[in-house]
Protein backbone atom coordinates (compact mmCIF):
# COMPACT_ATOMS: atom_id res chain seq x y z
CA UNK A 1 0.00 0.00 0.00
CA UNK A 2 3.03 2.49 0.74
CA UNK A 3 4.59 3.86 -2.34
CA UNK A 4 7.68 3.17 -4.09
CA UNK A 5 10.16 4.69 -1.65
CA UNK A 6 10.65 3.23 1.81
CA UNK A 7 11.87 6.84 3.65
CA UNK A 8 15.56 7.13 4.72
CA UNK A 9 16.72 5.06 7.13
CA UNK A 10 15.70 6.11 10.02
CA UNK A 11 18.86 5.54 12.14
CA UNK A 12 21.55 7.18 9.69
CA UNK A 13 22.72 10.55 11.03
CA UNK A 14 21.40 14.01 9.97
CA UNK A 15 22.68 14.35 6.35
CA UNK A 16 25.92 16.89 7.37
CA UNK A 17 24.91 20.62 5.95
CA UNK A 18 27.44 22.71 4.15
CA UNK A 19 30.37 24.29 5.63
CA UNK A 20 29.22 27.75 6.87
CA UNK A 21 31.05 30.80 8.03
CA UNK A 22 29.35 31.64 11.66
CA UNK A 23 26.58 33.79 11.52
CA UNK A 24 23.54 33.97 14.43
CA UNK A 25 21.17 32.79 12.50
CA UNK A 26 22.09 29.96 10.36
CA UNK A 27 26.14 30.49 9.12
CA UNK A 28 24.81 32.32 6.21
CA UNK A 29 26.84 35.74 5.74
CA UNK A 30 23.94 38.56 5.40
CA UNK A 31 26.06 39.60 1.70
CA UNK A 32 25.26 35.92 0.74
CA UNK A 33 21.33 35.53 2.36
CA UNK A 34 18.88 35.74 -0.31
CA UNK A 35 20.77 34.33 -3.38
CA UNK A 36 19.78 31.74 -5.44
CA UNK A 37 19.46 28.45 -4.07
CA UNK A 38 22.06 27.36 -1.69
CA UNK A 39 24.78 24.90 -3.59
CA UNK A 40 24.39 22.38 -0.35
CA UNK A 41 20.56 21.57 0.05
CA UNK A 42 19.97 18.28 0.55
CA UNK A 43 19.05 16.46 -1.62
CA UNK A 44 15.14 15.85 -1.39
CA UNK A 45 15.48 12.55 -1.45
CA UNK A 46 18.69 12.12 1.39
CA UNK A 47 16.30 13.98 4.05
CA UNK A 48 16.75 12.46 7.49
CA UNK A 49 15.40 14.77 9.84
CA UNK A 50 11.96 17.12 9.92
CA UNK A 51 10.95 19.58 11.94
CA UNK A 52 7.32 19.91 12.97
CA UNK A 53 6.64 23.15 14.23
CA UNK A 54 2.40 23.37 15.76
CA UNK A 55 1.30 19.70 16.29
CA UNK A 56 -1.93 19.97 16.54
CA UNK A 57 -4.58 18.02 14.17
CA UNK A 58 -2.60 18.33 11.41
CA UNK A 59 0.79 18.53 12.69
CA UNK A 60 0.38 15.83 14.64
CA UNK A 61 -0.90 14.40 11.74
CA UNK A 62 2.43 15.04 9.62
CA UNK A 63 4.27 14.08 12.37
CA UNK A 64 2.85 10.40 12.69
CA UNK A 65 3.15 10.46 8.73
CA UNK A 66 7.17 11.21 8.87
CA UNK A 67 7.53 8.58 11.45
CA UNK A 68 5.76 5.78 9.57
CA UNK A 69 8.30 6.97 6.60
CA UNK A 70 10.94 6.56 8.48
CA UNK A 71 12.19 9.93 9.14
CA UNK A 72 13.45 11.63 12.36
CA UNK A 73 11.46 13.91 13.12
CA UNK A 74 11.57 16.74 15.94
CA UNK A 75 8.32 18.60 17.07
CA UNK A 76 7.65 21.89 18.51
CA UNK A 77 4.33 23.13 19.96
CA UNK A 78 4.05 26.05 22.57
CA UNK A 79 1.05 24.71 24.05
CA UNK A 80 1.93 23.00 27.56
CA UNK A 81 -0.18 19.95 26.95
CA UNK A 82 1.14 19.65 23.37
CA UNK A 83 3.99 16.71 24.13
CA UNK A 84 0.99 14.54 25.67
CA UNK A 85 -1.70 15.21 22.84
CA UNK A 86 0.56 14.27 20.00
CA UNK A 87 2.33 11.32 21.54
CA UNK A 88 -1.33 10.27 21.97
CA UNK A 89 -2.46 10.71 18.18
CA UNK A 90 0.79 9.27 16.60
CA UNK A 91 -0.28 6.12 19.25
CA UNK A 92 -3.49 6.56 17.66
CA UNK A 93 -2.54 6.57 14.23
CA UNK A 94 0.10 4.02 14.27
CA UNK A 95 -1.71 0.66 14.50
CA UNK A 96 -2.84 1.88 11.14
CA UNK A 97 0.39 2.71 9.69
CA UNK A 98 1.69 -0.43 10.73
CA UNK A 99 -1.38 -2.35 8.61
CA UNK A 100 -0.68 -0.19 5.72
CA UNK A 101 3.31 -0.84 6.03
CA UNK A 102 5.98 1.19 7.43
CA UNK A 103 8.99 2.18 5.66
CA UNK A 104 12.73 0.13 6.80
CA UNK A 105 13.40 1.94 10.85
CA UNK A 106 10.02 3.57 10.91
CA UNK A 107 9.44 4.05 14.54
CA UNK A 108 8.05 6.33 17.39
CA UNK A 109 11.10 6.20 19.30
CA UNK A 110 12.42 8.82 16.19
CA UNK A 111 10.19 11.27 17.51
CA UNK A 112 11.63 13.82 20.25
CA UNK A 113 9.76 17.07 20.91
CA UNK A 114 11.94 20.21 21.47
CA UNK A 115 11.98 22.67 24.43
CA UNK A 116 12.49 25.64 22.02
CA UNK A 117 11.45 26.18 18.40
CA UNK A 118 15.04 27.05 17.44
CA UNK A 119 16.40 23.62 19.30
CA UNK A 120 13.69 22.11 16.89
CA UNK A 121 14.53 23.63 13.65
CA UNK A 122 18.83 23.80 14.19
CA UNK A 123 19.54 20.12 12.86
CA UNK A 124 16.24 19.73 10.35
CA UNK A 125 16.59 19.12 6.65
CA UNK A 126 13.07 20.44 5.69
CA UNK A 127 10.99 22.13 8.18
CA UNK A 128 6.48 21.87 8.36
CA UNK A 129 5.03 24.62 9.98
CA UNK A 130 1.31 23.49 11.13
CA UNK A 131 0.53 26.50 13.47
CA UNK A 132 -3.14 28.36 13.70
CA UNK A 133 -4.83 29.71 10.65
CA UNK A 134 -4.06 33.39 11.39
CA UNK A 135 -2.39 35.48 9.04
CA UNK A 136 -0.48 37.59 11.95
CA UNK A 137 0.60 33.82 13.79
CA UNK A 138 1.59 33.11 10.21
CA UNK A 139 3.60 35.58 8.99
CA UNK A 140 5.34 36.47 12.69
CA UNK A 141 6.28 32.32 13.09
CA UNK A 142 7.28 31.65 9.53
CA UNK A 143 9.79 34.57 10.65
CA UNK A 144 11.14 32.92 13.37
CA UNK A 145 11.67 29.51 11.37
CA UNK A 146 13.58 31.31 8.58
CA UNK A 147 15.58 32.98 10.81
CA UNK A 148 16.38 29.88 12.94
CA UNK A 149 16.74 27.24 10.20
CA UNK A 150 19.41 27.03 8.50
CA UNK A 151 19.86 28.80 5.51
CA UNK A 152 19.23 25.81 2.60
CA UNK A 153 16.10 24.30 4.61
CA UNK A 154 13.14 24.51 2.53
CA UNK A 155 9.85 25.72 5.08
CA UNK A 156 6.59 24.60 3.97
CA UNK A 157 3.41 25.93 5.79
CA UNK A 158 0.20 23.96 6.05
CA UNK A 159 -1.99 27.11 5.09
CA UNK A 160 -5.20 25.78 3.88
CA UNK A 161 -6.03 29.22 2.62
CA UNK A 162 -3.69 31.86 3.02
CA UNK A 163 -1.20 32.86 0.07
CA UNK A 164 2.70 32.22 0.46
CA UNK A 165 2.85 35.87 -0.61
CA UNK A 166 0.88 37.38 2.27
CA UNK A 167 2.95 34.95 5.32
CA UNK A 168 6.52 34.95 3.63
CA UNK A 169 6.60 39.53 3.91
CA UNK A 170 8.93 39.17 7.53
CA UNK A 171 11.33 35.89 6.10
CA UNK A 172 14.96 37.41 5.15
CA UNK A 173 15.28 34.53 3.20
CA UNK A 174 11.73 34.35 1.50
CA UNK A 175 12.89 32.21 -1.64
CA UNK A 176 12.43 29.43 0.51
CA UNK A 177 9.19 29.49 1.92
CA UNK A 178 6.83 27.45 0.11
CA UNK A 179 2.64 26.02 1.13
CA UNK A 180 2.93 22.56 1.36
CA UNK A 181 -1.66 22.00 2.15
CA UNK A 182 -1.84 18.51 3.12
CA UNK A 183 -5.22 17.20 3.83
CA UNK A 184 -6.43 15.61 6.81
CA UNK A 185 -5.38 12.79 8.14
CA UNK A 186 -1.98 13.93 6.61
CA UNK A 187 -0.85 10.28 7.36
CA UNK A 188 -3.43 8.49 5.20
CA UNK A 189 -4.69 11.06 2.86
CA UNK A 190 -2.01 11.66 -0.16
CA UNK A 191 -2.63 14.86 -1.63
CA UNK A 192 0.17 17.66 -0.85
CA UNK A 193 -0.53 21.33 -2.63
CA UNK A 194 2.82 22.92 -3.45
CA UNK A 195 2.64 26.39 -4.37
CA UNK A 196 5.28 29.60 -3.69
CA UNK A 197 4.51 32.95 -3.61
CA UNK A 198 6.02 36.01 -5.28
CA UNK A 199 9.68 35.87 -3.34
CA UNK A 200 9.80 32.39 -3.68
CA UNK A 201 12.54 31.03 -5.64
CA UNK A 202 11.30 28.06 -8.82
CA UNK A 203 13.81 26.07 -6.63
CA UNK A 204 12.24 25.79 -3.12
CA UNK A 205 9.06 24.52 -4.56
CA UNK A 206 10.47 21.98 -6.99
CA UNK A 207 12.89 20.95 -4.19
CA UNK A 208 9.61 20.58 -1.77
CA UNK A 209 7.55 19.11 -4.73
CA UNK A 210 10.40 16.56 -4.80
CA UNK A 211 10.45 15.87 -0.90
CA UNK A 212 6.79 15.65 -0.37
CA UNK A 213 7.12 13.13 -3.36
CA UNK A 214 10.14 11.16 -1.85
CA UNK A 215 8.09 11.03 1.57
CA UNK A 216 5.66 9.21 -0.21
CA UNK A 217 2.57 11.73 -1.15
CA UNK A 218 0.66 12.57 -3.93
CA UNK A 219 2.00 16.42 -5.24
CA UNK A 220 0.60 18.79 -7.29
CA UNK A 221 2.86 21.52 -7.72
CA UNK A 222 1.12 24.59 -8.90
CA UNK A 223 2.80 27.66 -11.05
CA UNK A 224 0.79 30.35 -9.49
CA UNK A 225 -1.55 31.23 -6.66
CA UNK A 226 -4.81 30.33 -6.18
CA UNK A 227 -7.36 31.40 -3.52
CA UNK A 228 -7.68 27.84 -1.67
CA UNK A 229 -5.43 26.33 -3.99
CA UNK A 230 -7.21 23.69 -6.30
CA UNK A 231 -8.78 21.17 -4.38
CA UNK A 232 -10.09 23.12 -1.45
CA UNK A 233 -11.74 25.74 -4.03
CA UNK A 234 -13.68 22.15 -5.51
CA UNK A 235 -14.50 21.03 -2.25
CA UNK A 236 -15.41 24.54 -0.62
CA UNK A 237 -17.98 25.38 -3.74
CA UNK A 238 -19.55 22.04 -2.01
CA UNK A 239 -19.59 23.35 1.26
CA UNK A 240 -21.03 26.73 0.32
CA UNK A 241 -23.93 24.77 -1.63
CA UNK A 242 -24.47 22.69 1.84
CA UNK A 243 -24.30 25.99 4.06
CA UNK A 244 -26.95 27.18 1.60
CA UNK A 245 -29.43 24.17 2.01
CA UNK A 246 -28.91 24.02 5.76
CA UNK A 247 -29.41 27.88 5.82
CA UNK A 248 -32.36 27.58 4.11
CA UNK A 249 -34.07 24.64 5.83
CA UNK A 250 -34.28 23.14 2.44
CA UNK A 251 -31.96 19.99 3.23
CA UNK A 252 -30.36 18.37 6.77
CA UNK A 253 -27.05 17.79 7.36
CA UNK A 254 -27.44 13.93 7.29
CA UNK A 255 -29.28 14.57 4.14
CA UNK A 256 -26.06 16.32 2.37
CA UNK A 257 -23.32 13.76 3.87
CA UNK A 258 -25.67 10.94 2.37
CA UNK A 259 -25.74 12.58 -0.87
CA UNK A 260 -22.18 12.81 -0.84
CA UNK A 261 -21.28 9.38 0.59
CA UNK A 262 -23.57 7.66 -1.11
CA UNK A 263 -23.48 9.47 -4.32
CA UNK A 264 -21.08 11.78 -6.33
CA UNK A 265 -18.48 11.21 -3.24
CA UNK A 266 -17.79 7.25 -3.94
CA UNK A 267 -17.23 8.02 -6.95
CA UNK A 268 -14.60 10.53 -6.74
CA UNK A 269 -12.36 8.84 -4.40
CA UNK A 270 -11.01 7.42 -8.11
CA UNK A 271 -12.30 9.10 -10.58
CA UNK A 272 -12.34 12.70 -10.25
CA UNK A 273 -15.72 14.98 -11.23
CA UNK A 274 -14.33 15.68 -14.67
CA UNK A 275 -13.82 11.98 -15.55
CA UNK A 276 -16.98 10.98 -13.91
CA UNK A 277 -18.79 13.26 -16.14
CA UNK A 278 -17.21 12.05 -19.25
CA UNK A 279 -19.19 8.79 -18.43
CA UNK A 280 -22.15 10.66 -17.58
CA UNK A 281 -22.23 11.66 -21.44
CA UNK A 282 -22.13 7.66 -22.18
CA UNK A 283 -20.51 6.80 -25.54
CA UNK A 284 -20.59 10.34 -26.30
CA UNK A 285 -18.64 11.58 -23.49
CA UNK A 286 -17.31 15.28 -22.10
CA UNK A 287 -18.57 16.27 -25.59
CA UNK A 288 -22.30 14.84 -25.20
CA UNK A 289 -22.16 15.61 -21.35
CA UNK A 290 -21.68 19.14 -22.63
CA UNK A 291 -23.94 19.78 -25.27
CA UNK A 292 -26.63 17.69 -23.24
CA UNK A 293 -26.31 19.38 -19.87
CA UNK A 294 -24.13 22.11 -20.24
CA UNK A 295 -27.39 25.12 -20.69
CA UNK A 296 -28.59 23.82 -16.87
CA UNK A 297 -25.37 24.96 -15.73
CA UNK A 298 -27.31 28.45 -15.69
CA UNK A 299 -30.08 27.07 -14.07
CA UNK A 300 -30.90 28.22 -10.60
CA UNK A 301 -30.34 24.59 -9.31
CA UNK A 302 -26.83 26.41 -7.99
CA UNK A 303 -26.22 29.87 -6.48
CA UNK A 304 -22.72 30.21 -7.26
CA UNK A 305 -22.02 31.96 -10.46
CA UNK A 306 -21.43 29.83 -13.28
CA UNK A 307 -18.71 30.01 -16.10
CA UNK A 308 -19.99 31.49 -19.15
CA UNK A 309 -19.77 27.99 -21.11
CA UNK A 310 -18.40 29.25 -24.56
CA UNK A 311 -17.20 26.98 -27.35
CA UNK A 312 -13.54 27.42 -26.25
CA UNK A 313 -14.43 26.20 -22.62
CA UNK A 314 -16.35 23.44 -23.99
CA UNK A 315 -13.77 22.19 -26.34
CA UNK A 316 -11.18 22.47 -23.73
CA UNK A 317 -12.83 20.35 -21.49
CA UNK A 318 -13.35 17.73 -24.12
CA UNK A 319 -9.64 18.31 -25.05
CA UNK A 320 -8.20 18.10 -21.49
CA UNK A 321 -10.60 15.11 -20.93
CA UNK A 322 -9.72 13.32 -23.81
CA UNK A 323 -5.78 13.03 -22.44
CA UNK A 324 -7.12 11.94 -19.40
CA UNK A 325 -9.26 9.52 -20.58
CA UNK A 326 -6.15 8.31 -23.09
CA UNK A 327 -7.50 5.79 -25.03
CA UNK A 328 -9.44 3.91 -22.58
CA UNK A 329 -12.59 2.99 -24.31
CA UNK A 330 -16.15 3.84 -22.55
CA UNK A 331 -16.44 -0.06 -21.45
CA UNK A 332 -12.90 -0.02 -20.11
CA UNK A 333 -13.59 2.97 -17.96
CA UNK A 334 -17.07 1.26 -16.62
CA UNK A 335 -14.97 -1.63 -15.86
CA UNK A 336 -12.38 0.18 -13.97
CA UNK A 337 -15.11 2.27 -12.31
CA UNK A 338 -16.82 -0.49 -11.02
CA UNK A 339 -14.18 -2.34 -9.77
CA UNK A 340 -12.98 0.90 -7.76
CA UNK A 341 -16.37 1.48 -6.29
CA UNK A 342 -16.84 -2.20 -5.23
CA UNK A 343 -13.39 -2.16 -3.82
CA UNK A 344 -14.41 0.97 -1.31
CA UNK A 345 -17.79 0.10 -0.92
CA UNK A 346 -16.22 -3.58 0.34
CA UNK A 347 -13.69 -1.57 2.55
CA UNK A 348 -15.83 0.47 4.31
CA UNK A 349 -18.32 -3.15 4.73
CA UNK A 350 -15.67 -4.56 6.44
CA UNK A 351 -14.44 -1.63 8.43
CA UNK A 352 -18.37 -1.44 9.71
CA UNK A 353 -18.24 -4.72 10.23
CA UNK A 354 -14.60 -4.61 12.38
CA UNK A 355 -16.88 -1.59 14.29
CA UNK A 356 -20.03 -3.77 15.00
CA UNK A 357 -17.87 -6.14 16.18
CA UNK A 358 -16.43 -3.92 18.73
CA UNK A 359 -19.24 -2.36 20.04
CA UNK A 360 -20.92 -5.78 20.57
CA UNK A 361 -17.67 -7.26 22.69
CA UNK A 362 -17.98 -3.74 24.46
CA UNK A 363 -21.32 -4.64 24.94
CA UNK A 364 -22.38 -1.19 23.32
N1 LIG B 1 -7.68 20.80 10.27
C1 LIG B 1 -7.66 20.56 8.96
O1 LIG B 1 -8.50 19.80 8.43
C2 LIG B 1 -6.60 21.16 8.10
C3 LIG B 1 -5.80 22.20 8.54
N2 LIG B 1 -4.82 22.73 7.74
C4 LIG B 1 -3.95 23.81 8.20
O2 LIG B 1 -3.04 23.30 9.18
C5 LIG B 1 -2.69 24.33 10.11
C6 LIG B 1 -2.94 23.83 11.51
O3 LIG B 1 -4.32 23.56 11.65
P1 LIG B 1 -4.85 22.48 12.71
O4 LIG B 1 -3.82 21.46 12.95
O5 LIG B 1 -6.19 22.09 12.26
O6 LIG B 1 -4.99 23.38 14.02
P2 LIG B 1 -4.91 22.93 15.57
O7 LIG B 1 -5.57 23.99 16.34
O8 LIG B 1 -5.38 21.54 15.71
O9 LIG B 1 -3.34 22.93 15.85
C7 LIG B 1 -2.58 24.08 15.91
C8 LIG B 1 -1.42 23.83 16.85
O10 LIG B 1 -0.56 24.94 16.78
C9 LIG B 1 -0.10 25.22 18.09
N3 LIG B 1 0.33 26.61 18.13
C10 LIG B 1 -0.30 27.71 18.60
N4 LIG B 1 0.45 28.80 18.44
C11 LIG B 1 1.61 28.38 17.85
C12 LIG B 1 2.80 29.03 17.45
N5 LIG B 1 2.96 30.33 17.59
N6 LIG B 1 3.77 28.29 16.91
C13 LIG B 1 3.63 26.95 16.74
N7 LIG B 1 2.53 26.28 17.10
C14 LIG B 1 1.53 26.99 17.65
C15 LIG B 1 -1.28 24.91 18.99
O11 LIG B 1 -0.84 24.67 20.32
C16 LIG B 1 -1.86 23.69 18.32
O12 LIG B 1 -1.32 22.49 18.85
C17 LIG B 1 -3.52 25.55 9.71
O13 LIG B 1 -2.75 26.39 8.93
C18 LIG B 1 -4.67 24.94 8.91
O14 LIG B 1 -5.22 25.84 7.97
C19 LIG B 1 -4.56 22.21 6.48
C20 LIG B 1 -5.32 21.18 6.00
C21 LIG B 1 -6.42 20.59 6.75
C1 LIG C 1 -11.33 22.65 6.53
N1 LIG C 1 -10.09 22.91 5.74
C2 LIG C 1 -10.36 24.01 4.85
C3 LIG C 1 -9.06 23.29 6.70
C4 LIG C 1 -9.79 21.65 5.05
C5 LIG C 1 -8.55 21.61 4.25
O1 LIG C 1 -7.80 22.56 4.07
C6 LIG C 1 -8.19 20.33 3.55
C7 LIG C 1 -8.90 19.09 4.02
O2 LIG C 1 -8.35 18.32 4.79
O3 LIG C 1 -10.06 18.89 3.60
Amino acid sequence: MLPENTGPDATAPSAPGPARPQDPADGIPSSERGVPRPGAAVDPDAVRTVACVGAGVIGGGWVAHFLARGYRVVAWDPAPDAESRLRQLVAAAWPALTGLGLADGASTENLSVAATLAEAVAEADFVQESAPERLDVKIGLLAEIDAAAPGHVVIGSSTSGYSMSEMQVKAELPERLVVGHPFNPPYLVPLVEVVGGEATAAWAVEWAADFYRAAGKSVIAMDRELPGFIGNRIQEAAWREALHMVDKGEATVEQIDLAMTAGPGLRWAFFGPCLTFHMAGGEGGMAHMLDHFGPSLKSPWTRLESPELTGELRDAMVRETDEVVAGRSTAELIAQRDRRLIAVMRALAEVDAEEAGEAAKAGR
